[in-house]
Order: C-alpha cells, then structure tokens, then sequence
C-alpha cells in the first residue's frame, strides 16, 4: 500500500518547483529537514502518511508514451498505469460503464475525469509501490482537477514527450496491436483533442517549474537517453537523503 508511514523521500517529495529548484531547495533546506529528522526520531511529530513519487507521462498520441514507460519501469522500478489501459481493461471487465467509455474511445473524446481517476486511485492503492507513473494522465484540466481533489497530491515530475504530428500519425498507423481508436478518423480528433484540452495542461505544468520536455523523435534507446537523467538524479538525491537519515540515528 502507498499509504504508509513516512520516510525522508516523502516530505522532500513536497518541496518542488523544477527539478533543479528543487535540488537546490533540497539543499538549502537540509538544516530544518535535520531537525524534523532528528525531532521524529525521537518521538516529537507523529510520522505522517507517506506520500508517493508520481510521475504524470504526457505527450500527443503515438508519441511513445507507453513504449518508453516500460523502460522506466524497467531500469527504475516504478509502478507504471496506463490511463488507457485501465480505461480498456475496464470495458473488457463488462463494467456498467463499459458501453460509454469505448464509445469515447472510438471518438477519441475523454471519459468523464471522476471515472478515470477512481481507477488510477485503485491501481495505486493495490500496488505496494510507491513510485508511480501515471501514462496518458491527465489529458485535460478537469483531469488534472479530479486527481488533486480526489487522490490530493501533486505530481513531483511532469514528461512531456514532444513528437511531430506527422511521426505520430505514421506511428499509430503502424502500431498493430488492434486498437479501435488506431485509424486515420480518430487519430485526426486525438490529435484536436491534445491540441485544445492537454496542451493547457503541459503549460500549467511548464509554468509550475515540474515539465521535462523530451524530443520525442529518433530510436527508442536515444529517446531514452533524454528520460534516464531526470530520474537518475532523483535517484540520486534520495540516496544521498537516506545516509543523511541513518548517520543522524
Ligand atoms: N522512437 C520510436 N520510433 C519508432 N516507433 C516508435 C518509437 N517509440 C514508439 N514507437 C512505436 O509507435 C507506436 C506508438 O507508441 P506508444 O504506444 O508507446 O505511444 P503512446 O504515446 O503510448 O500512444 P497512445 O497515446 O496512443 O497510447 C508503437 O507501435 C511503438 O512501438
Ligand atoms: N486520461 C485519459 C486517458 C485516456 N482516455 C481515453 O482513452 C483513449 C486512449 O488513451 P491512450 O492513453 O491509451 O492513448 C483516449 O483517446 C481517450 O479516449 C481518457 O478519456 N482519459
Ligand atoms: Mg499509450
């Protein structure tokens, strides 16, 4: 369960701004963090619940979204949730809501934010992880909205792979995996629907300080090569913030 006691990560999760404003506030900060360290040590604040690291992965339709998760997943160990997924998993499971959420599909509309969210709340609260990527999430600002008031927590990384619109197409033409929202008539609305209602999204994001813009064009592995810093030196930080915490006990 992600909800559990808190260690050092989860309270440092909460001081963000862009990655590197938030290394450096990290740093600056290490003096009251030392003393809350020391404080719930010995028993001062009762520890709070521990906050997940969540990751929101964004970009256009086809622009590899899915494809470079299983990589993070792979090489960082996180929890990986695929909004669509759960979407298709939830029609395949004959839910009531089914019939609605594959004819949005088909569309290329979104599905009502509460729905998606509450399956996102469910995949994160059966994982006992508590690093999470959260794949094609969320896509509008009621999206966006839903997740802060229903699960409460912000993300403390935003990817946005950023892919032309004509390698996108060409990649979801060829993507095979018999999906009923892969062809030209839908594709053509996705791409209208991440222009007017996600784009506003990633500049809300941008202008947080919390978006990583990936060049989402080349081979798997060299677009790989932009993800693998950024979760790298989170690595990093959080490592160097547990030797703190155990030289301190
Ligand atoms: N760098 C790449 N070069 C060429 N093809 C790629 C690349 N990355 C992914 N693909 C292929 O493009 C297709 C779409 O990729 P993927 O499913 O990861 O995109 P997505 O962003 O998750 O799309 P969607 O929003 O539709 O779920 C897949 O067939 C995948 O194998
Ligand atoms: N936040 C979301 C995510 C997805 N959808 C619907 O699912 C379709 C497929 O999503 P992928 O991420 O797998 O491409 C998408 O076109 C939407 O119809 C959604 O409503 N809300
Ligand atoms: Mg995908």
């Amino acid at each position: 369960m992600w909800r559990r006691v808190a260690s050092l990560s989860s309270f440092l999760s909460s001081y963000s701004t862009s990655f590197v404003a938030q290394t450096a506030s990290r740093l600056n900060t290490w003096e009251s963090l030392t003393t809350r360290i020391a404080q719930q040590a010995n028993g001062f604040i009762a520890p709070k619940e521990k906050t997940p690291f969540i990751t929101f992965v964004l970009g256009g339709p086809g622009s590899g979204k899915g494809t470079q998760c299983i990589k993070i997943v792979e090489t960082f160990g996180f929890t990986h949730l695929s909004a669509g997924d759960l979407l298709r998993r939830e029609i395949d499971s004959n839910s009531a809501d089914g019939a609605m959420i594959l004819n949005k599909i088909k569309e290329g509309k979104i599905v009502p934010s509460q729905l998606t969210v509450k399956l996102i709340q469910k995949g994160m609260e059966s994982s006992d992880n508590d690093k999470f990527l959260i794949d094609g999430f969320p896509r509008t600002e009621e999206n966006r909205v839903s997740f802060e008031q229903i699960i409460g927590i912000e993300p403390n990384v935003v990817l946005f792979f950023d892919c032309p619109e004509e390698e996108m197409v060409k990649r979801l033409l060829n993507r095979n995996q018999g999906r009923v929202d892969d062809n030209l008539e839908t594709i053509k609305t996705r791409l209208k629907v991440f222009e007017a209602l996600s784009l506003p999204v990633i500049n809300y994001y941008s202008q947080r300080g919390k978006l990583y813009t990936i060049r989402a064009r080349g081979t798997e592995d060299e677009i790989f090569e932009q993800v693998r810093p950024i979760f790298t030196a989170f690595e990093a930080c959080h490592v160097s913030t547990m030797i703190l915490s155990i030289q301190l006990c």
